[in-house]
């Protein structure tokens, strides 16, 4: 039959709290699904909370610059239209052009309209223009990590640099030898449920074993690992802020 499709509802996320303190490195793991960008779009702003709210001391930054960019124009133009889309004035961003072109590596392509590029090329640029941001709340969505080895490699480089001048990072990312190397502090979701936040080995080798355990088909040994990590969870309350602060 034909019609509409019957909306269905999803809990992306459920009730969690947390406060990320200035000097936090924060990875976010967990299996397809669990809820990981969601919260990263709602610290962001991109998504609204049903309930609750995030408070924060400045804007997060995303890092991606996805809907502002026009297939049409050539890549330099882009960068212009990105940074402009980012907040940056223009004396900034002619400060910043060089060295955006060149994290890029596209070289003489960065003339030609973007439509002409691979999907590698794009990201190159897209993520160019997004790491020229220094923001003091950084989000970085594993997602937005694409590009050949040459290029991982210089955009790991540029990640560092950010990492290193922002107060607080969050981190989603699938490679937990990635967070155990990077991270401070490590949540762990599943199914839109905030399981662990603790240290980044003892959460990572959780949530490990508990893959592990679902992988051979040990549900019941699972969910013994599963609620002995909800068990080490200690709910944070949050105030309402005060002045200075914003709610996003
Ligand atoms: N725009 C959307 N419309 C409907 N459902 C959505 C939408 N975005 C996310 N979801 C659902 O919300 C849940 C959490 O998705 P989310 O993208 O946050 O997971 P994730 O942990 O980032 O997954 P992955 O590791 O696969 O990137 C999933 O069940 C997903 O199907």
């Amino acid at each position: 039959m034909l019609g509409r499709p019957p909306l269905v509802p999803v809990d992306a996320l459920n009730t969690l709290s947390l406060v990320a303190e200035h000097g936090e490195s924060i990875g976010i793991v967990g299996r397809n699904g669990s809820g990981k960008s969601t919260l990263m779009r709602l610290i962001s702003g991109q998504s609204n909370p049903t309930r609750g709210a995030v408070y924060a001391s400045s804007v997060p930054v995303m890092l991606g610059v996805n809907a502002a960019l026009v297939p049409e124009l050539s890549g330099d133009h882009n960068v212009i239209l990105g940074c402009l889309a980012m907040g940056m004035a223009r004396a900034e961003i002619d400060d910043k052009f060089a060295s955006i072109v060149e994290l890029s590596g596209l070289g003489k392509a960065i003339h030609l309209p973007m439509r002409s590029y691979s999907s590698g090329m794009s990201s190159r640029l897209r993520f160019a223009i997004a790491a020229s941001v220094d923001p003091e709340i950084l989000l970085i969505d594993e997602a937005l990590n694409t590009g050949d080895a040459q290029f991982r490699e210089r955009s790991m480089e540029r990640m560092n640099e950010l990492r290193a001048k922002a107060g607080s990072v969050f981190l989603v990312s699938h490679s937990l030898g990635t967070i155990k190397e990077m991270c401070t502090r490590t949540l762990w979701l599943d199914e839109g449920d905030l399981l662990m936040d603790g240290d980044p080995a003892t959460v990572t080798k959780a949530y490990l074993d508990y893959t592990r355990h679902l992988t051979k088909g040990n549900v019941d040994s699972a969910a013994t690992i599963r609620d002995e990590a909800v068990s080490t969870l200690v709910v944070t309350e949050v105030e309402h802020q005060g002045p200075g602060r914003r709610k996003l």
